[in-house]
């Protein structure tokens, strides 16, 4: 299922990052059962709503980027991001200690050495010099509002640095209120297998 649907929005999964994702799966099953990570739990519901929607952000990433997830909770879009896109650095963040306890372990268990996660409120680790401006991209899903978010990643960007803010409900005055501010954006929609509305908003750096 996540194969045919990453196929629809025209990414090709190989069989071993269908095998990693599969185990990302199982063990966020296992650990929802003492941690509260997500609410969505039912195999189909994973995977549509969760990896097939990760996916998607897979064809706006340039390559060789540095890219920072905020508000990564079980690791949507991280994990599958940095299952299937070895070539970049996926750097995780999350206020939850629980939530980067069972990130870093999918972490060591797929061998994902180009990821990692980290334990912080995304306002704190924005001020540390060996994060801020470092990274070509930061992207969220169902982190905050759009505006929030755009300030929030900010001070992550290096100069060329672009956005990227997944979202299920966005309305055209979340969109103003941030279009021509420091981004030019973009949008792009899409479906998912079960018929949910997605859209990806594509911010590039105008200014500031
Ligand atoms: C609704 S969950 C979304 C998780 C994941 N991105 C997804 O789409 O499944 C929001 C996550 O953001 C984290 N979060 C909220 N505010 C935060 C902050 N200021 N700094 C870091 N993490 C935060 C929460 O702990 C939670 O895991």
């Amino acid at each position: 299922m996540i194969a045919r649907g990453a196929g629809q929005m025209g990414v090709r999964i190989e069989k071993d990052q269908l095998d990693a994702m599969a185990f990302h799966a199982a063990e966020l099953i296992k650990w929802n059962k003492k941690f509260n990570i997500t609410a969505i739990t039912d195999p189909v519901g994973m995977a549509v709503k969760h990896f097939v929607d990760s996916v998607a952000l897979i064809p706006w990433v340039p390559q060789g980027a540095a890219v920072v997830d905020l508000g990564s909770g079980g690791g949507f879009p991280g994990i599958p991001l940095a299952i299937c896109r070895p070539d970049i650095r996926v750097v995780m963040v999350d206020a939850s200690r629980k939530k980067v306890s069972f990130l870093n372990h999918v972490v060591r268990m797929e061998n994902l050495s180009h990821a990692t996660a980290l334990h912080s409120r995304v306002e704190i680790l924005a001020g540390d010099d060996k994060y801020a401006g470092k990274f070509d991209m930061a992207v969220s899903r169902a982190f905050t509002g759009l505006g929030r978010f755009v300030d929030l990643a900010l001070p992550f960007l290096s100069s060329q640095g672009k956005i990227v803010a997944m979202k299920g409900d966005l309305s055209t005055e979340e969109v103003e209120e941030v279009d021509g501010s420091c981004f030019d954006v973009d949008i792009k929609r899409y479906c998912l297998p079960n018929g949910d509305r997605r859209a990806l908003v594509v911010g590039v750096r105008s200014c500031c």
